[in-house]
């Protein structure tokens, strides 16, 4: 199977390469060829890129994916709250059918606003899994594990058996990780077998770190350390790949820490905003040299899925916290979004960037729009102006998931129908 585009404006997320009129030849999975003017051949699918923007689809690197369901089901509340006294409850009741519709529905709006791949923590991954499969997406996919109550080994023999069943599967989509929960869901034992694992099978690691200022609190009251010394103390960096979401309240002392560190943080900022968690010290991390990348976390906090909102509250939160329009300027977000969280995802040889080689995951933004004209600069656009229903079409490993924004994996009538029966039972009464 090839697709050709032909004269798109081409944004490859190369160091040092502006913006250029040309066409993208795709072969199978990848991308073979970028220049001004490709020949048409026999069997290409062409797509017409005139007006249209070819990008590097983003990464969201921090996700939850069948909280699709919860979406707007109980807002406004505190995060130990709203965890406790809204989410844990629903999810006891979620079944492995709910978590594959759940995802499927995620899914949807992920490929419909350019999202290319995801990393994931949830519970019931096989059938997170399957819906990756079927859908085309890429992820990489986490068994979260909350230890807090004895489980006779059930929750870590899960994780083990997700990085075993689907690591590497369709033609390499599919990644895994290990996912221990939080600092203050996790005791040092079981928090130290985990990474032991890790270190032994060289399997990355998926944590929550420091996103209320309550969680810094408690471990402090539990461990006289911050959430950040937590880890480290329990051996979290020194040898495994980390992608540590949220990572909000850290101390200066905390970021240094931090320097060196393999992997990186997953920014969240709108969740963080909608939670009133506080602003991420963003602009410090990059200082020092640590990767970052952007994630949404699940829409039963985040309520949205769309990346380019992401994109412009990163933006907004550092301007505004620093009181200087020039921090997180266009392109470093941009690059947050594709390469930044496509190397959390340990994708970022093959994903994240337009070059012949890489995986054919990119999208088509329709700039035939009244917000999106004129165009002086194509990344100010991008960060600024764009929103996910300017997603024209979506290519995930060379195969179109959405084309003229009709999703193709996927049937949309089927999806709303499944999920509003569930998402009601499951909230029912909580
Ligand atoms: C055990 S699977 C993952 C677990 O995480 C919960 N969760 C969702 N959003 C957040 C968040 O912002 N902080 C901490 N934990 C979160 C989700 O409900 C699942 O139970
Ligand atoms: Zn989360």
């Amino acid at each position: 199977m090839s697709i050709l585009i032909q004269q798109a404006t081409i944004l490859t997320m190369q160091d040092n390469e502006s913006p250029f009129m040309g066409d993208i030849r795709i072969e199978g999975d990848r991308i073979v060829q970028i220049a001004g003017h490709i020949a048409v051949q026999p069997g290409d699918d062409v797509l017409d890129g005139r007006s249209k923007l070819a990008m590097p689809g983003l990464v969201n690197a921090h996700q939850h994916s069948p909280m699709s369901l919860l979406r707007g089901f109980s807002d406004d509340l505190k995060l130990m709250d709203w965890l406790d006294r809204k989410m844990l409850p629903a999810e006891a009741r979620m079944t492995p059918e709910d978590i594959y519709w759940g995802a499927k529905l995620c899914i949807a709006e992920m490929i419909r606003s350019g999202t290319t791949a995801f990393a994931d923590m949830y519970i019931h991954m096989n059938e997170i899994a399957e819906a990756v499969l079927e859908t085309g997406i890429r992820a990489s996919l986490t068994r979260g594990m909350v230890f807090m109550e004895e489980d006779g080994g059930r929750r870590l023999k899960e994780a083990v058996d997700l990085v075993q069943r689907w690591s590497g599967k369709a033609n390499g989509r599919i990644t895994t990780m290990f996912g221990p929960h939080s600092p203050y869901t996790c005791p040092v034992e079981p928090l130290r077998e985990v990474i032991a694992m890790a270190v032994r099978d060289d399997i990355p690691l998926h944590i929550h770190l420091a996103e209320t200022i309550e969680e810094v609190q408690k471990i402090h009251s539990r461990y006289n350390m911050t959430p950040t010394e937590y880890l480290v103390e329990a051996g979290m960096f020194e040898q495994t790949h980390v992608l540590l979401a949220h990572a909000v309240h850290l101390s200066a002392s905390d970021v240094r820490r931090l320097k060196g560190m393999r992997g990186g943080v997953a920014h969240n900022p709108v969740s963080n905003l909608k939670l009133g968690c506080g602003i991420a010290p963003i602009e410090a991390m990059r200082t020092e040299g640590i990767t970052v990348g952007l994630g949404t976390d699940g829409a039963g906090s985040a309520t949205t899925l769309d990346m380019f909102e992401e994109i412009k509250a990163a933006c907004w939160l550092q301007k505004l916290d620093y009181g200087d329009p020039t921090r997180l300027p266009a392109p470093d977000v941009l690059h947050m979004a594709t390469r930044g969280s496509a190397k959390l995802l340990s994708v970022h040889d093959e994903v994240g960037m337009l070059a012949p080689g890489y995986k054919a995951d990119l999208i088509l933004i329709d700039l035939a729009k009244p917000h999106l004209q004129p165009i002086h600069n194509v990344e100010s656009l991008v960060a600024y102006s764009v929103n996910g229903a300017d997603v024209h079409t979506t290519i995930v490993d060379g195969q179109i998931l959405m084309r003229d924004r009709k999703l193709l994996t996927l049937d949309e009538d089927e999806l709303y129908r499944e999920v509003n029966v569930r998402a009601k039972r499951i909230v029912e009464g909580i």
